[in-house]
């Protein structure tokens, strides 16, 4: 008999099947609001003009450059091997810490009441976690509610953190996508090694490069000196030898060209900012049109918030009769990817949207 024959077939993600049902559907109205990857006004994929005056790539993107971490964590975290995530996070976070053998654990971040900011219960949850525990944070344009901790609030977190002694583990996947400068987008990360917290970082230049396919990622940890510093890489290095031997080189050199030329890098930053503009521009159309379909709801999260998602607060069964009777697809949880939004979409999306909230 097979020797798999007991392995169940595993459910669709619950982000990238999305993708796949929209593929299904055949209406010519259809509309993917699924996965983050940015889209232009033409909902056609965007290669970068800095990028494209290079060659193609490959690498192990955030995904991978996350893993490679939990597996660091979970071999040789010195404490206990618990890593709190906030709620709700990425959905893959619980899977990938999960297969590292770390335990996942929650603290409070999004407030459904104001489609905002838990900044109380957020502060009271971090405040109970035991002491040097890992805490997980998204650097920037958090995915899936689109809320940031504003720079006040990443100073009193930096501050308790150390308290706590806590260890974190940043998550940047869209530095340049939350307010279209990569210099504020990093400012959590960079506030924290100002305050002394020897951090991890995941890095992914999938989106803010427009290298989805290429799979291009970092991860780094700051370590106290020189020696451990080293003692660590050669530790990372003994981990990733059986994961995948060397990481695609092809991909690092574009994004190393790219850093390290001048007028590329300046045409890089160009390029981010219109990215994200783009994606601003639709959430004040999205906001405006749902106003004008006579919509009494207060949307004004669809503009609070920021970066690729808008989390809209629609419940699964709006979400089911998006897609049912208007052929838009996005994530149960009301999630939708703001780069699905083009400005030929927008009225139909908005009158959609109008008509199973109204
Ligand atoms: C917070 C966060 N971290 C890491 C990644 C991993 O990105 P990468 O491996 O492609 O570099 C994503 C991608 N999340 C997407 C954009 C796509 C996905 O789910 O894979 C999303 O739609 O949520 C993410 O949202």
């Amino acid at each position: 008999s097979s020797w798999w024959s007991h392995v169940e077939m595993g459910p669709p993600d619950a982000i990238l099947g999305i993708t796949e049902a929209y593929k299904r559907d055949q209406n010519p109205k259809k509309i993917n609001l699924g996965a983050g990857a940015y889209r232009d006004d033409n909902g056609k994929p965007y290669v970068l003009p800095s990028v494209r005056k290079n060659a193609t790539v490959q690498g192990i993107s955030g995904t991978g450059s996350l893993f490679v971490g939990a597996q660091f964590l979970s071999h040789h975290f010195p404490s206990s091997k618990d890593i709190y995530l906030p709620t709700p996070t990425w959905g893959n976070h619980i899977p990938l810490f999960k297969l590292a053998g770390l335990t996942t654990k929650s603290y409070r971040y999004y407030d459904p009441k104001t489609c905002g900011l838990d900044f109380k219960g957020l502060v009271e949850d971090v405040s109970n976690i035991p002491e040097r525990s890992i805490i997980l944070l998204h650097a920037c344009a958090h995915n899936p509610t689109g809320v940031d901790p504003k720079p006040e609030q990443w100073e009193e977190l930096s501050t308790l953190i150390k308290k706590k002694n806590l260890f974190p583990f940043f998550d940047m996947a869209y530095q340049g996508f939350a307010s279209g400068d990569l210099t504020r987008d990093a400012h959590a990360v960079r506030l924290f090694i100002k305050d002394g917290h020897n951090i991890a970082l995941s890095q992914s230049f999938a989106k803010n490069m427009g290298l989805y396919g290429e799979r291009i990622g970092a991860f780094t940890l700051v370590a106290s000196n020189k020696d451990e510093a080293a003692r660590t890489l050669s530790q990372l290095k003994i981990l990733i030898r059986p994961m995948y031997s060397n990481p695609p080189i092809y991909g690092a050199r574009i994004v190393n060209e790219i850093l390290s030329d001048p007028e590329l890098r300046k045409e890089w930053l160009r390029d981010v900012k219109g990215m994200a503009d783009r994606i601003i521009s639709v959430r004040t159309k999205l906001h405006d049109n749902l106003k004008k379909n006579g919509s009494t709801r207060n949307w004004s999260h669809i503009t609070d918030q920021i970066g690729m998602f808008c989390y809209t607060g629609l419940k699964p069964n709006e979400v089911e009769r998006l897609t049912k009777d208007f052929h838009i697809y996005l994530t149960k949880d009301g999630r939708i990817s703001m780069a699905g939004v083009t400005s030929k979409n927008v009225e139909y999306l908005a009158h959609a949207m109008h008509e199973v909230t109204k």
